[in-house]
């Protein structure tokens, strides 16, 4: 492509991250200011990179010139989606084989061919490249654009860079592993752990494993779960934690108090009572880590040619310290034996292998440096460095003892040394955009051989030995003054954290709101590295690196409009702030500044520019008030940890055992609490949406926060909880309805996202993960999202409702084999017409549809279902949710997966498998060698027959399924019609 000619297909990045979806937008790459090349300089970056040498001898020219050209569109194949190999197959056939032949050009000039990124498994990513003037003038590139963006909207293919898919390809993620993604959001990578988890699922099949998608930024946390629908997985649960703080530890059920006699028996000799037994605690661990930490994202130059403008040094030095701080906790969570990746998008070595030595140092060599050379030989990479130079807003350093005197906010752990230059560094990865025309990466894989230094003393203070594959049990019910010292250290931590994690993720929020604006947004991840990139100089780096310290929000800049009309409301609540507890300040602050931010972000949607500018002035402004309070209860809490006296210390234990009391008492009582008489089914909607206050139900458990509808307001009020599904008529209903066999785990596995009695959506979360939100009887895990959609409510006007919910498309694949009613199968001419139309009037109905209207008009004809079998299968089904699939016989001659039914010893199986507790399926497969079967691989949609939710209505049948993913079913089973009959 020739020297300023604009790559087509967007070149999307926004710094913020956008919130917008994986869409082939508008050209981010023209709109940007920065589309001459000479605007593409920056001395500070070359002085800084030609110092540091990770660029090879000789390369430079060609390193500068890459970076300076557009990246190339990248695509993936969902690999979990609904025909990945007849889409691979049908691009490469029909796209792509024109394509590479000899000779295509325009105006002239050779088209490059598409290239198949040989190292990506099943040959399931791409790279293509062709200027917008080629696009225009060569229809086959029109058509070839419109069939990925098509597929893109069905959700079959993700766009994301090629270096940015590597990390989770290193991560080896197995169907039984507990995953743990530190810093997820967009979630283009938890997309790919999740496929890697459900690889081997059959339709009705769950891992035993799960993911937890983490990341410090709320607003970033939606954009995730939006993002990674599309992979229909039960196993996943979207957590809102700065990462370095993640809870490590979380508390069990409490143990039932003893009875009086017993406890008057322990008591001491002299009266004074003993503290009743503690509840368990367990230490969160996982089996794979991935820690995509934010960074100075110079990697992501070709996406993001603003950085260009805003690369500073202080840039990536501010970001070290949390970049370490993140990577020593994730090895502290990790189960020996396990894996964890560590990866930023820059080529700093501050940011890079500064961090893995400090890391593998401090780790006392219990995390190795894995060297994974022989893996994906394909992809071209350099190796790590063993020395590097450190440089502050002066001058370059090369050993901490030339700058502990004199260098400008700097620290001994970004520093070389010659312990750290014994490492095996080379083992680290960095990938350079020349040599594959990508972007940026840095890759490090490491494994935890042995506990780390402090754990292996915690654990001989506790006399207690390591607990395997098994979440542990960490401390028992005793009076361990350790323990108790620990669980109070938490507690406060925990508060700590609430607060200033909210008031940064809310200021994180409005700072991504405002991004979007201005760029349009783009679901990719090199955003929120950019987010810390500079242009906000060591500050703004801060806002994205340390959402938990107070300091993240010097870095919060104001949005245009200063403080906006929030100024006056601001400083009205100045005083009645100063009487409140900072905590109080902070979470009330926070939950307005999310909640402004969310506005704004509605309004940049809608295209209210004045509207989004206002409401990110008033998020910026809560986020200020937030974070100022986070801050004085930061002190106010290391006020508090400072050594106290032993009276103090009995008080808070005081305290803590009344505390724990009264929730035993909460819990004991919750039971019978909940029997609540449900709402007859077929009451209105307006209803439900009423108000969760006059609606609200108690359940036995409540997990996540979220303060909607919750009798105790519940810790994060901008959350929504997640809580049983416990209406017996309404399970009931479904069981009966779509004649669910008992064994199948509704009553124990279906959770709603809200209190009201009749709520809109219901999730089927798998056991795993249920497990962990079990043990978290404290909700320490803030939970954004979690559970696949099966269920949605719907309300019929004029006829009789059996069963209030209908099922959704989306959750067929988990359900499908247990329905055993209202289910009929279809030729494929038939479910080929009912993709087209949508709708097929039924004939007694098509005889009054071609009369006139009650107007006199001709009412034209709608297509009718006519088909004799199937009018007769669908006779006998109720009016409402139905599902039609493709017949067995032709499902077989077509190459479609066949439709499965289960029975109820497959519904066991689903009902226990997980990783927490070592059982289900993969984990039996794990045990004997073997899967236990054929190998199946692409997870539960990719592995799905061909079905479609639909509705049984007086006059016709009409599907329920969007319109994208209907025209991926139609273009398959075309395809395969058109095979058959040549
Ligand atoms: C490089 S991006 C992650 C990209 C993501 N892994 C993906 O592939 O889509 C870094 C992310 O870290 C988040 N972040 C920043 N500071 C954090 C912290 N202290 N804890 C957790 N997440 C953080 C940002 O909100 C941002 O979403």
């Amino acid at each position: 492509m020739g020297r300023g000619q604009k790559r087509s297909w967007g070149g999307g990045g926004g710094r913020g991250g956008g919130r917008g979806d994986n869409t082939w937008k508008q050209d981010n790459w023209s709109k940007s200011e920065f589309t001459k090349r000479d605007d593409m300089k920056n001395a500070a970056f070359e002085e800084y990179y030609r110092a540091q040498g990770v660029i090879p001898d000789g390369e430079w020219p060609d390193f500068l010139a890459t970076l300076r050209r557009p990246l190339p569109v990248t695509f993936r194949i969902n690999g979990s989606g609904k025909f990945a190999d007849h889409l691979r197959d049908k691009l490469q056939r029909d796209f792509f084989a024109e394509l590479c032949k000899d000779g295509v050009t325009v105006d002239g000039e050779p088209i490059t061919p598409p290239r198949q990124l040989a190292w990506y498994p099943n040959g399931y990513a791409w790279q293509l490249e062709f200027s917008r003037n080629q696009l225009r003038k060569l229809p086959l590139l029109a058509d070839i654009h419109n069939f990925v963006k098509h597929a893109n909207d069905a959700g079959s293919i993700s766009r994301q860079e090629a270096v940015s898919m590597v990390p989770p390809l290193f991560l080896d993620v197995q169907p039984t592993h507990r995953v743990l993604d530190m810093c997820a959001a967009p979630g283009s990578k938890t997309f790919q752990l999740l496929e890697a988890l459900h690889s081997g699922s059959r339709p009705g099949q769950t891992p035993p494993g799960f993911v937890v998608a983490n990341d410090a930024d709320f607003m970033r946390c939606n954009l995730l779960t939006h993002q990674t629908k599309r992979v229909c997985s039960p196993c996943l649960l979207v957590t809102n934690h700065d990462a370095s703080r993640f809870p490590a530890y979380l508390a069990g059920a409490p143990a039932a108090p003893p009875p009086p006699e017993a406890a008057a028996a322990a008591d001491a000799p002299d009266g004074a009572k003993r503290p009743p037994p503690r509840p368990p605690r367990y230490q969160v661990r996982f089996d794979r880590i991935l820690a995509d930490v934010p960074c100075s994202g110079d990697g992501t130059l070709r996406k993001s040619p603003d950085i260009w403008r805003k690369w500073n040094i202080s840039g990536g030095n501010s970001l070290h310290p949390i970049q370490l701080k993140i990577a020593l906790h994730g090895a502290k969570m990790l189960e020996v034996g396990g894996r964890m990746v560590y990866s930023t998008c820059t080529f700093n070595p501050v940011e890079d292998e500064a961090v893995v030595a400090e890391l593998l140092l401090r780790c006392g060599g219990a995390l190795e440096l894995l060297d994974v050379s022989e893996c994906m030989p394909e992809l071209r990479r350099m190796a790590g460095k063993h020395h590097w130079k450190v440089k502050d807003r002066h001058r370059f350093y090369d050993s901490w003892e030339e700058a502990r005197d004199i260098g400008y906010k700097l620290e001994e752990s970004m520093f070389s040394s010659p312990a750290k230059a014994a490492l095996p560094l080379e083992r680290c990865m960095r990938f350079l955009p020349h040599h594959g025309d990508t972007g940026g990466f840095f890759v490090a894989v490491l494994r935890k051989v042995s506990e780390l230094p402090d754990e292996r003393k915690q654990q001989q203070r506790q006399g207690q030995g390591h607990g395997g594959k098994q979440q542990q049990q960490a401390a028992e019910a005793t009076g361990d003054a350790a323990a108790a010292e620990d669980d109070e250290e938490e507690e406060e931590n925990a508060a700590e954290d609430d607060a200033a994690a909210a008031a940064c993720a809310a200021a994180a929020a409005a700072g991504a709101a405002e991004e979007d604006g201005e760029e349009g947004g783009e679901a990719e991840e090199a955003g929120a590295n950019g987010d810390a990139a500079g242009g906000k100089d060591e500050a703004g780096a801060a806002t994205a690196a340390a959402p938990a310290s107070g300091d993240a929000m010097e870095g919060v800049e104001r949005p245009a409009g200063g403080e906006g009309g929030s100024g006056e409301a601001g400083a009205a609540a100045a005083p009645a702030a100063a009487a409140e507890a900072p905590l109080d300040v902070a979470r009330t602050a926070a939950e307005a500044a999310v909640a402004s931010a969310e506005a704004a972000l509605v309004a940049f949607e809608a295209g209210d520019w004045e509207g989004a500018a206002r409401a990110s002035a008033n998020a910026a402004a809560s986020a200020r008030r937030a974070g100022a309070a986070g801050q004085r209860q930061a002190g106010q809490a290391a006020a508090a940890t400072a050594p106290k006296p032993q009276q103090d210390r009995q008080q808070r234990q005081q305290d803590r055992q009344q505390q724990q009391q009264k929730r035993q008492k909460r819990e004991q009582q919750q039971p019978q609490q909940q029997a609540v008489p449900p709402q007859a089914a077929g009451e209105g909607e307006e209803e439900a949406a009423a108000g969760p206050s006059a609606q609200s139900i108690q359940t036995s458990w409540i997990r996540g926060g979220g303060g909607r509808g919750r009798a105790d307001g519940g810790k994060y009020a901008y959350i929504d909880p997640v809580a049983p599904l416990e209406d017996d008529a309404v399970l009931s209903s479904l069981y009966d309805y779509y004649g669910i066999p008992p064994d199948f785990p509704l009553r124990s596995q279906l959770v709603m996202r809200s209190l009201d009695r009749q709520p809109k959506r219901l999730y089927f979360v798998a056991r795993s993960v249920l497990d962990l939100m079990m043990q978290d009887s404290r909700e320490a895990l803030k939970v954004v999202s979690t559970g696949l959609k099966v269920f949605e409510r719907q309300i019929l006007r004029d006829q009789v409702n059996e069963c209030p919910y209908r099922l959704s498309q989306e959750g067929l694949p988990l359900v499908l084999p247990y329905i055993t009613r209202q289910r009929i199968e279809v030729p494929p001419q038939v479910l080929l017409t009912l993709l087209r139309e949508r709708n097929l009037i039924l004939p007694e109905a098509a005889a009054v549809e071609g009369d006139t209207t009650a107007s006199g008009k001709p009412r034209g004809t709608k297509p009718t279902l006519t088909d004799d079998k199937v009018l007769a299968a669908l006779e006998p089904l109720k009016l409402g949710c139905i599902v039609c699939e493709l017949a067995a016989e032709d499902a077989h001659r077509l190459g479609f997966a066949a439709s499965t039914r289960a029975g109820g010893a497959e519904a066991r199986t689903l009902a226990t498998a997980s990783a927490t507790t070592g059982t289900g399926v993969a984990a039996e497969a794990e045990a004997d060698g073997g899967d236990g079967g054929e190998e199946v691989t692409g997870g539960l949609a990719a592995n799905a027959p061909l079905a479609v939710v639909a509705w049984k209505g007086k006059a016709g049948v009409a599907i329920m399924v969007e319109k994208a993913e209907c025209a991926q079913m139609i273009d398959k089973l075309e395809a395969e019609l058109k095979k058959l009959s040549t």
